[in-house]
């Protein structure tokens, strides 16, 4: 079973960039207290976009999420993200995901700068580091977790802004339960399964055919070897 171990936020939220903030997560539980605008949300925030790639619902397009330049007197503030975790498989990996947030003449431009997995080699005992894209990374966490993304975001660092997604429309309570339960992939195998069924029904009727045009030339050749037999012993 995949467990998260550690996690190290810097500049995000109100986690001031100058200073790594180390949360270690204990067996079998951890419970996160804290005064009103302590950090717990932003806790889970960095957990699920560690694993997921996914930025919280209120963090205008990442520009919110990132510790604000303004309060640190600075024109630009850097935000990282460090998570260890367990595989799956039992194997120790730290995702590290880097953002950016800088004071442009009229705006703010929020920038992913980095996403790296580091392991370490079982043999040397030395860190292993891969730069990812953040789409490619995105896919590769659940993957070492043994976790779908949807459950990831759904339902274990689920929001609370979105927690009370159970409660919506039927048309989105019907996608996130297709999204949990990949019925999408299920559907798409269904058509791939039908589709290589007529492929398939297809190429037999064409051999069939095939078949019947080399058995009919067989016997012509059968009765033309035989006819020449005959005009022999004749
Ligand atoms: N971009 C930002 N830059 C600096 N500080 C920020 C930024 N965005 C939010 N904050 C601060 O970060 C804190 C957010 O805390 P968070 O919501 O994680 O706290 P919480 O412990 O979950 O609070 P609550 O118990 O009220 O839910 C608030 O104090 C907020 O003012």
């Amino acid at each position: 079973m995949s467990t998260v171990d550690k996690m190290l936020i810097k500049g995000i939220r109100s986690f001031d960039p100058e200073n790594k903030h180390v949360i270690t997560f204990f067996k079998p539980l951890t419970l996160i207290v804290g005064p009103n605008g302590a950090g717990k949300t932003t806790i889970i925030e960095c957990l699920k976009l560690s694993c997921t790639g996914e930025l919280p619902p209120n963090a205008r397009s990442g520009h919110s999420f990132i510790h604000d330049p303004k309060v640190a007197g600075e024109t630009e503030t850097k935000g990282q993200i460090k998570l260890r975790f367990k595989t799956a498989a039992g194997k120790d990996v730290v995702c590290i995901r880097s953002f950016q947030l800088t004071q442009k003449a009229s705006k703010m431009e929020y920038k992913a700068i980095e996403s790296v997995l580091q392991t370490i080699n079982p043999h040397t005992g030395e860190k292993v580091c891969l730069s990812y894209r953040c789409a490619d990374m995105d896919r590769e966490i659940p993957a070492l977790m043994g976790v779908s993304k949807a459950i990831l975001e759904n339902v274990i660092f689920a929001h609370q802004d979105e927690a009370n997604w159970p409660l919506q429309d039927p048309s989105t309570l019907k996608k996130k339960f297709d999204d949990i339960f990949s019925a999408t992939r299920y559907t798409k195998a269904l058509e791939v399964i039908k589709k290589l069924h007529k492929d398939q029904a297809h190429e037999i009727k064409t051999y069939k055919l095939k078949l019947e045009n080399l058995q009919t030339l067989k016997d012509a050749a059968y009765e033309r070897r035989e006819s020449i037999a005959q005009r022999k012993k004749k």
